[in-house]
């Protein structure tokens, strides 16, 4: 056996032990029937859905979402938390006396904050209600036409998933949409919801639906009101997120009576396996102070500090602005030669960038054509692409039809690119995803540890690689101050791995990235392709002008990391494939945004409400 080989099984050996104890660390050792749940239902996601026993996060929430009481659950990405909230509601809705109908509308509402996490929500509880089919399922979500989820709402809907804009509208406009047995209000992907921007529509949505003690002065003096087992009689509120800030506290606030709160210390809660945590009231407090959730902000704090799964592989890139391009390329084809069957996110910070980068890697070929060539491969359609997969790209300004297919394509593809904004950060469980490469920084450490939580779900393996420019490095102690420790990712060992084109030197000692004749000769490619396609050269202008105005819109703390004077503009503009700096495009781009903003209003969305942030920046977008 070759060093290589050896070596080789030996890394496979160490990822299937690390996989192993991930695993070993995620599930509890007890089955969902012993939890309380429905023999039935157990039988469901045992037998059908061949989920074999609950994780840890499941095993000690179910018993409290039974038992009626409001909870708040803070765990890692991927640990299983739509289950946790979804089966307790189908127990007690399949329990209720008299057996639930139609007529009798809305019980259980889950707010969302994406359109994408609403249809996912949406086919697990599908799959949950196999066997009850008298509890009926249904979303409602901007984008879609309202006419139709108005006439689906009149026949009546159990166990409702919407995006927060949607909802009010209907609470406010539709008739003929049923809630006042509504028992279970559930806030997934609660930080989410607030940072886009929905603070105020989530506001109103609670007042609207009424509090507590007004459903439970209801409940006796009207007949056509379903008593849902003893339990959960009251109206019942959950808060589920993988991270924790001071507004996700407000909501909890606003919303959560007396809660227990899930996962808060979650290291000391697998290690140990203790019974879950409830809230220390002090006895002087005053009701307030009892319903603060204290973010753990320990000095030493460690991943589960923000709920990073402990066997993902986390790596920063280091390069050179000039030679980022090439960079995201290169790593992207070592990927997919290294394991062909997987699946690759990559994340930008802006539509644009998106719409660049999926026209580039879905034509750029490589080695490049002559145009005789070209014309050649064309009648015989033999294009030899520079990445053998398919790509996908996911991003708000898309429309519905499109999103929809590209998440749906990307999920059903065993191996596949997918290009996206924050907009597939928060809760979206693509199966079987290797890798998560940010190619433009996340804003806050939280948006970093839900972009990375797209991978090494439920105790799969999984990487993530962080791009930074030399300038860019200290993000890497804000990140460490939240217990993410990224390792360097060896550039330049993998650019020395590519064949070099025709009779181009292979020089000993690179002095610096830039001179790499690889990434000479890539960036050469690059810059040809785009400026034989008048289309192409128009699109990396736009994705420019959109990059450094969403650098520009950094916050906070990451306002002196994230310099817009430190960078150099010309080599900016080479990572969008251009030859020099685009200029005068600042006006015709503000043209084209206002246009755009005009659409989307149109389309019946408010970009005005949400959060406003210069630069097209993608992370309050949906
Ligand atoms: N007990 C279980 N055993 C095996 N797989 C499970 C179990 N429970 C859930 N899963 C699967 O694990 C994956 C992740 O679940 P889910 O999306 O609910 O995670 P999450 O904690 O909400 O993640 P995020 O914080 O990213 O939203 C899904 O594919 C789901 O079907």
């Amino acid at each position: 056996m070759s060093k290589r080989t050896q070596q080789t099984a030996r890394e496979t050996k160490q990822e299937a032990k690390d996989g192993n104890k991930a695993k070993n660390g995620l599930f509890a050792s007890c089955s969902f029937s012993s939890l309380g749940l429905d023999p039935k239902l157990s039988d469901q996601l045992q037998e059908r859905m061949g989920f074999e026993a609950p994780t840890h996060v499941q095993a000690q929430s179910i018993p409290f979402i039974l038992s009626g009481r409001d909870v708040l659950v803070n765990a890692a990405t991927g640990t299983g938390k739509t289950i946790a909230y979804l089966a307790p509601i189908i127990h007690h809705l399949n329990a209720s006396s008299p057996k639930v109908d139609r007529s009798h509308g809305t019980f259980a509402l889950v707010i969302v904050p994406t359109r994408e996490l609403c249809l996912q929500v949406y086919e697990t509880l599908e799959k949950l209600l196999h066997r009850f089919h008298w509890i009926v399922p249904g979303y409602v979500m901007g984008g879609e036409k309202k006419a139709k989820e108005k006439a689906r709402l009149r026949k009546g809907i159990s166990i409702l998933i919407a995006t927060p804009g949607r909802l009010l509208d209907h609470l406010k406009n539709t008739a003929s949409f049923v809630h006042k047995n509504l028992r279970w209000v559930i806030f997934d992907e609660a930080d989410c919801i607030l940072e886009m921007g929905y603070g105020k529509e989530t506001e109103q949505i609670i007042k609207l639906l009424g509090s507590r003690q007004h459903e439970e002065g209801d409940e006796e003096d009207e007949d056509d009101d379903i008593v849902v087992t003893k339990g959960a009689a009251q109206k019942q509120t959950l808060l589920l997120s993988a991270t924790l800030n001071e507004k996700v506290n407000r909501l909890a606030k606003l919303s959560l009576d007396d809660p227990v709160m899930i996962g808060l210390d979650n290291s000391k809660l697998l290690q140990q396996k203790l019974p879950p945590i409830e809230s220390p009231a002090s006895p002087d407090s005053d009701e307030d102070d009892e319903m603060v959730i204290h973010v753990n902000k320990s000095a030493n704090p460690s991943s589960e500090d923000y709920g990073i799964p402990s066997q993902l592989v986390q790596k920063y890139v280091k390069v050179p602005c000039g030679a980022r391009l090439v960079a995201l390329l290169s790593v992207l084809k070592n990927l997919f030669e290294r394991e062909a069957s997987q699946k690759v996110v990559v994340f930008f910070s802006t539509r644009d960038a998106v719409d660049f980068h999926h026209s580039l890697l879905s034509e750029f070929q490589w080695p490049p054509k002559s145009e005789t060539q070209q014309e050649e491969e064309e009648a015989t359609t033999t294009k030899q692409l520079f990445l053998k997969c398919k790509t996908f790209r996911l991003h708000g300004s898309m429309e519905q039809e499109d999103r929809r297919s590209a998440f749906a394509n990307f999920k059903a593809e065993r191996q596949a690119l997918l290009l996206s904004t924050d907009v597939a950060a928060r809760g979206l469980d693509f199966p079987k995803v290797r890798c998560i490469v940010q190619y433009d920084c996340p804003g806050e450490a939280t948006e970093y540890v839900h972009r990375v939580g797209r991978t090494a779900r439920i105790g799969e393996k999984g990487e993530a690689l962080l791009f930074l420019q030399p300038v860019e490095i200290d993000y890497l102690k804000d990140l460490k101050k939240h217990g993410a420790t990224l390792a360097e990712y060896p550039l330049l060992k993998v650019l020395d791995k590519f064949p070099l084109l025709g009779n181009m030197p292979r020089v000993k000692k690179v002095i610096s990235l830039e001179s790499h004749p690889w990434v000479i000769s890539l960036q050469r490619g690059l810059e040809f392709f785009t400026y034989a396609d008048p289309k192409m050269k128009n699109l990396a202008k736009n994705a420019f002008v959109s990059w450094v105005r969403g650098y520009a819109a950094h916050k906070g703390e990451l306002k002196s990391i994230f310099v817009v004077k430190k960078l150099h503009l010309g080599h900016v503009a080479k990572s969008f494939a251009l030859k020099e700096q685009p200029s005068l495009v600042g006006k015709s781009h503000h043209k084209e945004t206002m246009k755009r903003k005009r659409d989307e209003r149109h389309k019946g969305q408010h970009p005005k409400k949400r959060k406003k942030m210069s630069g097209n920046r993608s992370t309050t977008k949906t």
